[in-house]
């Protein structure tokens, strides 16, 4: 089974073309959505969490406040390296362990949605890496639209990850996502016809 990583810098369009891959019929594993199941009410995540930060990373009804934690997370790299080593062998294990699954049952490719590809080192994985690419400028503006951000917290959520133009030379496909949705699904169509995905 070919495994290819799918990644970008945050607000890239990662999830955007996730959705078109899977509308196209493939299976593609979220270590975003990982990371949310990890640190549900009871599940060892969160009681790491607890331990590192105290209770006020909870809201009222004591799951994850969310919120609270990517606030200091993006703006603290003492606090990002402690929620990194609790969370990320957390969401490394199931990630695997959805491979397995994935490969026994008989899949020719599966596809791993990981904004922290690189970051966290799941390169030597993957056959190939394609890399929902736009330029710094145009990811600060979505970031910003998206999340209702301001300059100051775009500015430390995209310095919170290795830098866009760092992580093109690492790819195997480049997929452009400046301009429309539509011109980013045909780059992604042909890549999948040529890779004989898709028939
Ligand atoms: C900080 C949290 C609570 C923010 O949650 P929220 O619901 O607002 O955003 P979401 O989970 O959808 O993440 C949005 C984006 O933020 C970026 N991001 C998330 N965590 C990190 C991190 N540790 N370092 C750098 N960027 C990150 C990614 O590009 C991600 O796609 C959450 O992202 C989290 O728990 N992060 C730690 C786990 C992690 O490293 N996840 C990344 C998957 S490998
Ligand atoms: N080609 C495009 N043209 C205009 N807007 C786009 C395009 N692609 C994505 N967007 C918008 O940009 C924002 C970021 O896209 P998306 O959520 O897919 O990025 P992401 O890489 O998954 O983000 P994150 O790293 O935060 O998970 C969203 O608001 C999305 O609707």
């Amino acid at each position: 089974m070919e495994i290819i990583g799918l990644t970008g810098g945050i607000a890239s369009g990662k999830s955007t073309v996730a959705n078109y891959l899977r509308q196209e019929g493939m299976t593609v594993i979220d270590a975003d959505l990982i990371a949310r199941q990890v640190v549900e009410p009871g599940q060892e995540g969160l009681e790491k969490l607890v331990e590192a930060f105290g209770s006020q990373i909870l809201t009222k009804e004591k799951e994850l406040n969310r919120k609270y934690l990517g606030r200091m997370l993006f703006s603290d790299s003492l606090a990002r390296y402690t929620v990194n080593d609790i969370l990320h062998p957390l969401i490394r294990q199931e990630m695997i362990r959805q491979i397995g699954q994935a490969e026994q049952s008989g899949l020719k490719q599966v596809f791993l949605d990981i904004p922290l590809l690189f970051e966290a080192g799941y390169q030597e994985m993957c056959h190939e890496i394609l890399l929902v690419y736009i330029p710094q400028s145009l990811q600060a503006q979505r970031l910003k639209e998206r999340d209702h951000l301001t300059d100051v917290e775009v500015k430390d959520r995209i310095a919170s990850q290795m830098s866009i133009e760092d992580k093109l030379p690492m790819a195997t496909v480049v997929i452009d996502n400046s301009q429309s949705i539509s011109h980013t699904q045909e780059q992604v169509h042909k890549w999948l016809i040529e890779k004989n995905y898709r028939q």
